[in-house]
């Protein structure tokens, strides 16, 4: 053991260091009162000191500023018990002024020798000047107490005698000190193997107060999550919750890893501390991330503009979606390919009280089916760690009968406790009639529905959300594209759109970069859709069937491109109109 003893006057220095040399540790000693010792004893556990041994008022600031343990020197009944002796034929009225302890025992000591002495009881620091001069007023010429108070006391022009400590109080705080030093020795190497552990720990690690300072990391944490935790959790509130609720769960996304989040309170604490361990999900992730991605909590504005949205349809889409949001139940979205269903999820999850928690869209047409057993496998996977957020499953339509039994039976299992919304772009009602869907599970599924219209049924829309494409391309291609003209949007009304919203932005976004003017001319948006579209719309025919079959799909095709106008159908196709009308009516 290294001690550092600070003694607030030059005397006791000499007696520590006398009593000192027979001890079995290694002591060293300076002179230092109250500030100053506080300076000495500030730099004590960089020069390797394991505690400090000091006196008094100087013991206590000490021990306000440094970590490691110090011992104070205590005032014995026989440094009273001197003192007393050594004063007692003073001449002059005496008092002894000093901290509770002190002016105790010297009442108890002068008791018992009588000796005829007042003491005055102080409670802090500031209480010593005012008290001597009421002592001096009252006709006081001797005063007993500690540095302060003697120093203070001959400032006034008192007589001061300061209360020396003895042999015995050295040797005591000596006593103690060993003892001290042995305890913090077992706590500190305690202390050592619990923090190398969680060094060491492949969970991050963070604790917060409730100022929201950072009191503790683990390196897990500090190298590889910080960043991302910053990003994804809303810091206040998940501290309050966990204040409040007593636990708090998310999952965040780390470069392709999912890691769960569970705050706790740490108990045993004066202020409140919060707890929050960062557990990479079971399942493997790397195979896993593939069509899964989490949408943080951070999620800050509408995904759907609902004032661009100018159809009576959609105004109640909407309004039903907002309405659902704050339910329970699962909720199943339908609607043909590219009319917003990943969007309208988006919105529900946005409208919803689970908002500062974590959107998992897990994409069903994207995994294989070893993922999805992956995703299935185990109890803590990844489809029960987001237990306060919604999890998406997009394209449920798209899975193998086998996986949909499974999921089936893990939903039935497991009780997620996300909301969950699931989407389909196909006729599921059909599906299930003709056993390529599981009943079971779509009703599990969809206990509310919403279906969205096809872009072509809600015209009124095509106006603002072109406009919302225009700006976005603007953005992405750094154009400056100013506006639309009328009549191109009319061009763009009477389209058919089969690919709905998804075609109109890559219409839109084609334009943008194609076009020379500050607007978009019919002239561009026609040159799009008759050329552009023609082709891709041509490449994705199926030629599976009857040479009678594949004509029929061409014609309709063509109709729905020609926004359903036969005379423009007839004309592109080089046939008569009694011909289409022909053709059309055996579709
Ligand atoms: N109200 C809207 N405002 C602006 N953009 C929209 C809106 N609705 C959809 N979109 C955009 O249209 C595209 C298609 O939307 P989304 O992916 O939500 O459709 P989907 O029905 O889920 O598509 P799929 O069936 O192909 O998976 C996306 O780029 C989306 O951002």
């Amino acid at each position: 053991m290294k001690a550092l003893a600070i003694a607030p006057y030059e005397g006791l220095k000499e007696l520590i260091i006398e009593l000192g040399r027979n001890q079995d540790f290694e002591i060293h000693v300076e002179v230092g009162d109250l500030e100053k010792g506080v300076e000495l004893a500030s730099r004590a556990a960089d020069q390797g000191f394991d505690i400090i041994i000091s006196r008094g008022g100087t013991a206590e600031l000490i021990q306000r500023k440094v970590s490691i343990p110090v011992i104070e020197i205590e005032v014995s009944g026989y440094d009273m018990l001197r003192v007393l002796t050594l004063v007692r034929d003073y001449p002059g009225k005496a008092a002894i002024v000093g901290f509770q302890p002190i002016s105790e025992g010297a009442a108890t000591v002068s008791q018992l020798l009588e000796i005829d002495i007042s003491h005055f009881v102080i409670s802090k620091e500031e209480e010593v000047t005012p008290t001597l001069k009421q002592l001096l007023e009252k006709g006081y010429e001797v005063i007993i107490g500690d540095v302060i108070t003697v120093k203070e006391a001959e400032n006034l022009g008192l007589n001061g005698v300061l209360i020396t400590s003895g042999k015995e109080s050295i040797l005591k705080a000596f006593q103690n000190a060993k003892k001290m030093h042995n305890y913090f020795s077992i706590l500190r190497s305690k202390l050592l193997i619990a923090q190398q552990i969680l060094q060491e720990e492949e969970e991050g690690i963070v604790v917060f107060d409730t100022t929201l300072n950072s009191v503790y990391s683990n390196t897990c944490f500090t190298e590889q999550l910080k960043k991302t935790f910053k990003a994804s959790i809303k810091i206040e509130e998940a501290v309050t919750e966990v204040i409040s609720k007593g636990e708090y769960t998310s999952l965040i996304e780390n470069n392709n890893i999912f890691w769960k989040v569970k705050g706790t309170k740490l108990q045993g604490f004066e202020t409140s501390l919060v707890l929050f361990r960062l557990q990479r999900v079971e399942s493997n992730p790397k195979r896993l991330s593939n069509g899964i991605k989490i949408i943080s909590s951070l999620m800050n504005s509408s995904p759907i503009k609902a004032s661009f949205i100018k159809s009576n349809q959609m105004k109640i889409v909407l309004q039903s979606a907002e309405r659902y949001s704050e339910k329970e139940e699962s909720i199943w979205i339908s609607g043909e390919k590219g009319t917003g269903k990943e969007k309208l999820a988006h919105y529900i999850h946005y409208c919803s009280s689970k908002r500062s928690f974590p959107l998992m869209t897990i994409n069903c047409s994207l995994l294989t089916a070893e993922q999805w057993s992956l995703l299935l496998s185990e109890e803590e996977g990844l489809l029960t760690s987001n237990e306060n957020g919604t999890i998406f499953l997009k394209n449920i339509d798209s899975i193998a009968l086998s996986n949909q039994k499974e999921l089936l039976s893990f939903l039935i299992k497991n009780h997620p406790k996300s909301r969950i919304i699931a989407s389909s772009s196909e006729n599921i009602l059909a599906m299930i009639e003709n056993s390529a869907f599981l009943y079971d599970l779509y009703y599990l599924l969809a206990q509310l529905t919403i279906s969205l219209p096809p872009l072509s049924k809600r015209k009124e829309d095509i106006d603002h959300i072109a406009r919302i494409f225009i700006n976005e391309s603007n953005t992405k291609y750094g154009k400056q594209i100013a506006g639309i003209r009328n009549e191109a949007i009319e061009e763009l009304e009477n389209y058919s759109w089969p690919g709905n919203i998804t075609q109109l932005k890559q219409v839109i976004n084609e334009t943008v970069l194609l076009a020379n003017g500050p607007f978009i001319e019919k002239e561009d948006i026609n040159y799009i859709l008759k050329t552009k579209l023609k082709e891709t719309d041509m490449s994705h025919l199926d030629l599976t069937g009857t040479l009678e079959e594949i004509e029929q799909r061409i014609i309709r095709q063509v109709w729905l491109e020609e926004g359903m106008n036969q005379t423009k159908t007839a004309e592109r196709l080089g046939i008569n109109r009694t011909t289409l009308w022909r053709k059309l009516k055996e579709l």
